[in-house]
């Protein structure tokens, strides 16, 4: 067995090869990944897939891995981001996998934190209907951060469990605590360097942060930005905070840069089950539908308070917002 999990907590039991064969290939690109420029060249770009997103060598290096093991464990369906299409696997398997096999891509060269975010739920007869529900039917999420520790996050919908790899046994060995989030951090974690190109609403909210305890938030905020969503969600989760990545104005991004089935429907259930929140901005990440396998949408997840403030700007009606917009723009001369 690649894990371990505590005496007293179970996986559940349809689930458990499925979860030991994500473990056995995570520890495996760990260690190829802990090489760095001892191994081989994992940040050489290597083509682009469907939406265009440029692949780096370990994006394919790890899809093609997770791959090759699930078709051992009843996964019937295998939907990957690096994948145009839904790839049949076990023709009797009740599972479906759906997995960024590499996320952060843009910090493999540069040993920052990166991972795997993936998710379980129930195979339907189509591959494409499986896919294409809203995050109720996840019977589990979770990722892999190759950072300082390599270690699995992952909830069955009883909690969030932590296990951390232990290197000379081989196995993910699990620890002693649950992960719940923390209310009250002031950290925020957004790419600014796209104010420019977000809506006045989010600019508003950015802007009250940036205020700190002079402005209308009454307190100081610290910023973050990793540019690698497994590492925001662990900082997250272990300490709290709040995540927007929303859309904006560029091309193609009008709901943002995150993929629903691959990264933000396991990152939502995570963030529940840890005590937190995840939208778009309005609605439950795990309520919506994606209208298709590679459909992004804006993401606001952390601790409930901070994410329901968000919705709040959502409502004011525009020329409220642009009143409010007018006094603020810290940003500008
Ligand atoms: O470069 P940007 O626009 O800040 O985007 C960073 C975001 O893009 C991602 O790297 C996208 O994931 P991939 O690396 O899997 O494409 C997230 O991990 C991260 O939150
Ligand atoms: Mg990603
Ligand atoms: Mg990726």
């Amino acid at each position: 067995m690649f894990i371990e999990p505590k005496s007293d907590r179970a996986i559940p039991g349809d689930l458990q090869p499925a979860i030991n064969a994500l473990c056995n290939v995570a520890a495996d690109l760990s260690n190829r990944i802990a090489l760095g420029p001892l191994g081989a060249d994992l940040a050489q770009a290597v083509g682009a897939n469907t939406d265009g997103d440029q692949q780096k060598a370990l994006d394919l290096i790890a899809d093609d891995a997770f791959m090759a093991e699930m078709a051992k464990v009843g996964v019937r369906w295998y939907a990957s981001e690096e994948r145009d299409t839904v790839e049949q696997l076990d023709p009797v398997g009740a599972l479906a996998l759906a997995i960024d096999p590499l996320d952060g891509s843009s910090n493999i060269d540069v040993n920052v934190s990166i991972g795997t975010i993936f998710s379980l739920q129930p195979a339907l007869a189509d591959g494409n209907d499986t896919f294409l529900r809203n995050g109720h039917a996840l019977r589990a999420a979770g990722y892999f951060i190759y950072g300082p520790q390599t270690a699995l996050v992952v909830t069955f919908g009883e909690g969030v469990r932590l296990f951390v790899l232990d290197r000379s046994a081989g196995r993910f060995v699990e620890a002693p605590d649950l992960m719940v989030l923390s209310q009250d951090a002031g950290e925020f974690a957004i790419n600014a360097s796209n104010y420019r190109h977000w809506s006045k609403t989010v600019r508003a909210y950015i802007d009250d942060c940036l205020a700190g305890i002079d402005g209308p938030r009454g307190r100081n905020f610290n910023m973050r930005w990793v540019a690698s969503l497994v590492a925001e969600t662990h900082r997250i989760i272990s300490r709290g905070g709040i995540f927007l990545y929303p859309g904006d104005g560029r091309d193609g991004y009008a709901n943002g840069r995150l993929r629903q089935v691959y990264e933000c429907q396991p990152i939502a259930l995570l963030i529940e089950q840890a005590g937190g929140k995840a939208t778009d901005g309005v609605q439950r990440i795990l309520d919506k539908v994606p209208p298709h396998l590679h459909a992004r949408t804006p993401l606001v997840f952390g601790a409930s308070d901070h994410v329901d403030r968000v919705a709040t700007y959502h409502d004011l009606p525009d020329q409220e917002v642009s009143a409010l917009f007018g006094n603020r723009g810290l940003f500008r001369a």
